[in-house]
């Protein structure tokens, strides 16, 4: 037996889809802030064992995956992520 599902006005998938994208941001800035601590772990060990903030060839790795996955638009997102865990350079 097909049941039938009762459309959904578009307003109603709008507001739906909506929601579910503040739900995923939500859940994308808790990871950016999760990321910002990690890094200031990494951050702050390297620089009381003598070493640098920065460390060039692991952000261009870092770059390398995010344009490998997202094209250009992920080689700003992925520099934008590293302004926000490292501070402008
Ligand atoms: O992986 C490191 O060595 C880090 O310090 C972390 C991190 C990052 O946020 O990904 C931050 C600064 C460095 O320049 C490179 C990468």
């Amino acid at each position: 037996m097909t049941t039938v599902t009762p459309e959904q006005t578009p307003e109603q998938t709008i507001a739906d889809a909506r929601a579910r994208i503040d739900a995923l941001d939500d859940r994308i800035i808790g990871l950016i802030q999760e990321r910002m601590a990690v890094s200031t772990v990494v951050q702050r060990t390297r620089i009381a064992s003598g070493g640098r903030r920065v460390h060039l060839s692991r952000e261009m790795e870092i770059l390398g995956r995010y344009s490998e996955a997202l094209g250009k638009p992920g080689t700003s997102l992925a520099m934008t992520l590293l302004e926000l865990c490292r501070g402008r350079i």
